[in-house]
């Protein structure tokens, strides 16, 4: 049957977001090297997050209030939401030549924070987003402009997934 436009716009967009095996090799290779360092990246990428979008710390009780970064970095809240954030990230990485597990792992991180934390989607963008900067500034020397493209392609797989 022939396709309409619409349809051939969202395949051709999916097309060009799908990860390639290289590209999932070279995702997988810097994430080893970040992951080695999980805590502190962890901490790093939340505590940038929530000084750029100070409005996501209204879902977190214990630092909802907390202006200085140098106290975030001491809340419990915060080290223990980076260490399930990096965990479940290192999941999905683990099992990128997975799509269904991936589909799996990501739709129930996304149904606990729409159904019990109640957190709006937009904030799995801007974490994401956060999550590249901080990577590609703290291993800046392994993101040549092919790591860059494929992570943008993680990033986005991240957020879609969960939203
Ligand atoms: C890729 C992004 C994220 C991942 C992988 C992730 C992962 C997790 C995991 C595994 C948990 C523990 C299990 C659960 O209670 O569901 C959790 C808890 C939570 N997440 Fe996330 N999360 C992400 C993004 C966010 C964002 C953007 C927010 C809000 C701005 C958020 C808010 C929360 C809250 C409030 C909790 C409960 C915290 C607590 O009980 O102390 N998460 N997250």
């Amino acid at each position: 049957m022939e396709k309409v436009q619409g349809e051939m716009e969202i395949e051709r967009w999916e097309r060009s977001e799908e990860i390639s095996d290289a590209e999932k090799k070279v995702i997988q290779e810097t994430w080893s090297r970040v992951y080695a360092n999980c805590e502190d990246v962890g901490v790093s990428i939340l505590i940038r997050f929530f000084v750029n979008f100070p409005s996501a710390k209204q879902y977190f009780s214990q630092f909802k209030h907390m202006e200085d970064p140098l106290e975030m970095e001491r809340s419990l809240q915060l080290r223990k939401h980076a260490q399930r954030v990096m965990g479940a990230i290192n999941t999905v990485v683990e099992n990128l030549s997975d799509p269904e597990k991936v589909s799996s792992i990501l739709a129930l991180v996304g149904k606990a924070h729409a159904l019990k934390h109640k957190v709006e989607p937009i904030y799995f963008k801007k974490l994401t987003g956060v999550m590249l900067e901080v990577i590609a500034e703290e291993y800046a020397n392994d993101f040549t402009p092919e790591v860059h493209s494929a992570w943008t392609k993680m990033k986005t797989l991240i957020y879609t997934h969960v939203t």
